[in-house]
């Protein structure tokens, strides 16, 4: 068997497989697909899982999907999937095909009095003979032609106790799937589809197409099998035919009235009702005696068959239906109650009974028999141990964590488990591991935003310059100021504004921004301040702009000396206001929001110039940070350049520990025209490139190859100051000893000649740490 293991991707797949394969049964595998589960409409609530009598769904990356081998087609999992994501096997286009090129016969259950009441059963018939059929017969004269087998059969099989009769294929299912010992107590008899079916196909030829139209899903399996097949040639539930009538516009009762094509049904059409086979076949189901009984309903036909499987009862004869009889069965519309149901599916039979005339059947004609077989499929039993470590996988250790809470479907937490061992279930379907998981990775997520975010969030640079803007903006984020971010393009201007709205009283509120110069004014505008309904062509409904979106928070303008005069002094009213107003409104909306804004251009000259209204100019520059372009910070290049490197590292999944002096000394000397942004840009580029466990000068831009220094590693770059340098110097020199000394720092300091607490002093005031693997 191990050869098959090789052929799937997954263990629990590959588990799966061999366990339905194990089994051999009848003339070939049962794998027909009654009920498929739509890709993508599940959506893990489990409830066909609750629902399914036997269990027989198979969860694969949290699509839950019927096996057919275990499915007993019951069609409770349609019913109860309220995504709508399972779907019988539809088989309208077959007809549909059959009524345009063969001679077609509707053959309807019994059940369809009830199913299209108040239409008269005459309107269905013309109903249905309107649509093309060419004739129309009721399957309980097949249910008749099965009574006189049974009264055949129960006369030969004389004292025989512990018969099994049931018109229902459901029921067969469980019995050759679930209880296979009791096969051989199935009356071997057709049901009354097969019955009619097989007495059609006699009377007018195998080349016509019978097909059944019933609430049953179990029915289009049972015309497939090995064992009956032939007799029909397709199934429609009333649902399938109601959807090809409305197609046609056919209204059922607004037809005419027309008989049937079939023999009298006399007591057939008993059949959808508990009983009803009993009553049909003249067999009393004697209360007191106890010995010929009445099951309907799945949790009944469950309980019975479980406990006369295990030898704890054996009536003479027993009745089953696995729905509350035909009439509720799986598709149907559920238009009148239970009761109502019945009582029309008895005042149809008595009316039958007291019009039918007589008319000797001779059963003989066809055969009514059939068999049943062994369609069980082996699960090896998990032992102890197999399940306490799936249990364990699921941090159930004791049996108090066993919380038996059923949301995963199974009732309990070993059930679920041995489902597991199985290949049918997995363990993210239990909802108190998922939680706990979730609430794992959100507190790690939080710590790791916390980290993130750091004292001034993703800012690095320990420069003086920087010292000097961290200093700034802890004193402005303790107000409501607005800001003006100075400096060249990529310098780190939003990273700042964000570092202020996370250090102000605002940080829980939202953090807005918008780069004023990508867009054209009056897009701006109405991005900015919102529009009314029919404001402009395309604004088919109202919609709130940034500022009303960042109420209560910072909004944070960007490129501010790009927008146009006319928004200059809008925004100079929400400046000085807090109100503003929306595009195609006339009314000014109020909001409670921090402006912080930023610009790359000289604003004085703009000023000067008209173009750069000075009301607003002043109002915005009430305070100013001013960045640095790095090529003035070149001392903070060493640690950029290993955040940078770290970041991407891990984003690549690549395993690089640092750069080797050459390439540093590169990075530190270059210009940087394009700030901290170039400078990402470049590691980023390197690290995809890297081969080494090192940034080598090849990894870089061609332009920096020249840059590198001399062979001790170091050279004075023009334009940075004496600190700078010394600063840029001893960074290198720190990073180069720990990483040769993998990060001891006693060995770093005896390399360097420094005290231990000298080197500790250093590392904690240049922040350094190694390089994450
Ligand atoms: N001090 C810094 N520490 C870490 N990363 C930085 C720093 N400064 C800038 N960056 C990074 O450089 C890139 C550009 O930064 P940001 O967008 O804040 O610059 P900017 O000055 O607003 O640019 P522009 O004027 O073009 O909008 C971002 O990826 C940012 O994370």
């Amino acid at each position: 068997m191990s050869f098959l293991v090789q052929n799937f991707v997954s263990p629990s797949e590959a588990v799966y497989c061999i366990i339905i394969r194990e089994k051999r049964y009848g003339k070939g595998w049962y794998t027909m697909e009654i009920v498929k589960t739509i890709t993508g409409k599940c959506r893990m609530c489990y409830a066909c899982i609750r629902n399914c009598p036997v269990k027989a769904i198979k969860v694969v990356e949290g699509q839950a999907r019927v096996v057919p081998e275990l499915c007993i087609a019951c069609g409770h999992c349609v019913q109860v999937c309220a995504q709508q994501a399972k779907e019988v096997q539809r088989e309208v286009e077959k007809v549909e095909g059959y009524l345009t090129t063969k001679r077609t016969i509707a053959c309807l259950a019994p059940s369809f009095v009830a199913e299209f009441h108040p239409a008269w059963p005459g309107q269905v018939v013309a109903a249905l003979k309107q649509m093309g059929f060419a004739e129309v017969h009721e399957v309980a004269f097949g249910a008749h032609l099965v009574t006189l087998e049974y009264r055949r059969y129960l006369q030969e099989a004389g004292e025989r106790q512990g018969l099994i009769s049931t018109p229902c294929p459901a029921v067969v299912n469980l019995v050759s799937k679930y209880y296979p010992k009791l096969l051989s107590q199935l009356i071997p008899v057709v049901s009354p589809m097969i019955a009619l079916g097989r007495y059609l196909k006699k009377k007018v030829g195998p080349d016509s197409r019978i097909v059944f139209i019933g609430p049953c899903v179990a029915k289009k399996g049972e015309a497939q099998e090995d064992e009956v097949a032939g007799a029909v040639d397709a199934v429609l539930t009333f649902l399938e035919i109601k959807e090809m009538l409305a197609v046609r516009q056919i209204d059922v009762n607004s037809c005419g009235n027309m008989d049937f094509d079939s023999e009298p049904a006399y007591l057939g059409r008993l059949y959808p009702v508990g009983g009803g086979l009993l009553r049909s076949a003249g067999v009393d189901a004697d209360i007191l005696a106890n010995q010929v009984l009445v099951i309907e309903g799945r949790e009944d036909c469950l309980e019975f068959l479980k406990a006369v499987n295990e030898g704890q009862m054996m009536p003479k004869m027993v009745d089953m239906l696995f729905c509350k009889g035909c009439i509720n069965g799986p598709m149907q519309e559920n238009k009148f109650s239970a009761f109502r149901r019945r009582k029309i599916v008895a005042e149809f039979t008595r009316q039958g009974l007291e019009k039918a005339t007589p008319r000797p059947i001779n059963p003989d004609i066809i055969n009514l028999r059939r068999e049943f077989h062994d369609k069980s499929v082996f699960f090896p039993r998990p032992t102890e141990a197999d399940i306490r470590k799936i249990l364990a996988e699921l941090g159930k250790l004791t049996p108090e964590d066993e919380l038996n809470c059923g949301a995963c479907g199974y009732s309990s937490c070993r059930e679920k488990a041995i489902a597991v061992y199985h290949g049918l279930a997995e363990n993210r379907m239990c909802l108190p591991y998922l939680i706990a998981q979730l609430e794992k990775s959100n507190l790690n997520l939080r710590q790791e935003l916390k980290v993130f975010q750091g004292q001034y969030g993703q800012l690095v640079g320990n420069s003086a310059v920087m010292q000097e803007v961290y200093r700034m903006i802890e004193k402005v984020a303790k107000t409501d100021a607005t800001v003006l971010i100075r400096g060249e393009s990529g310098t780190g201007k939003e990273l700042v504004a964000r570092a202020i709205h996370y250090r102000s009283r605002r940080s829980e509120a939202p953090f807005i921004s918008i780069n004023c110069a990508a867009l054209p004014e009056t897009l701006l505008e109405s991005e900015l301040f919102g529009h009314a309904r029919g404001a402009f062509t395309g604004a088919v409904t109202a919609k709130k702009g940034l500022f009303e979106e960042a109420h209560e928070g910072t909004i944070f303008l960007d490129e501010i000396g790009d927008i146009s005069p006319g928004l200059q002094s809008k925004l100079l009213r929400v400046l000085q206001e807090g109100e503003f107003i929306r595009v195609g409104e006339t009314r000014p909306t109020r909001v409670n929001v921090r402006v912080l804004a930023a610009t790359n251009r000289d604003l004085e000259k703009a000023v000067k110039e008209g173009a750069f209204r000075p009301e607003l100019f002043y109002r915005l520059n009430v305070i100013t940070i001013w960045l640095p372009p790095l090529r003035e910070r070149r001392d903070d290049i060493p640690l950029l350049a290993r955040h940078f490197l770290e970041k991407y590292s891990r984003r690549l999944g690549k395993e690089i520990t640092g750069f080797t002096s050459e390439a540093m000394d590169a990075l530190v000397r270059a210009d940087w025209q394009g700030n901290v942004r170039e400078l990402e840009n470049v590691i980023e580029r390197a690290v995809i490139l890297a081969e080494g466990k090192k940034i080598e000068v090849g990894d870089l831009p061609r332009q920096f190859r020249n840059l590198s220094a001399n062979a001790s590693g170091w050279a004075y770059t023009k334009g940075m100051s004496f600190k700078e340098a010394v600063t840029a110097y001893e960074i290198n020199l720190l990073v180069q000893a720990l990483e040769e000394s993998q990060w001891v720092q006693a060995r770093a300091a005896e390399i360097l000649g420094l005290k231990r607490s000298t080197l500790n002093e250093m590392i904690k005031r240049y922040k350094l740490r190694p390089a994450k693997k």
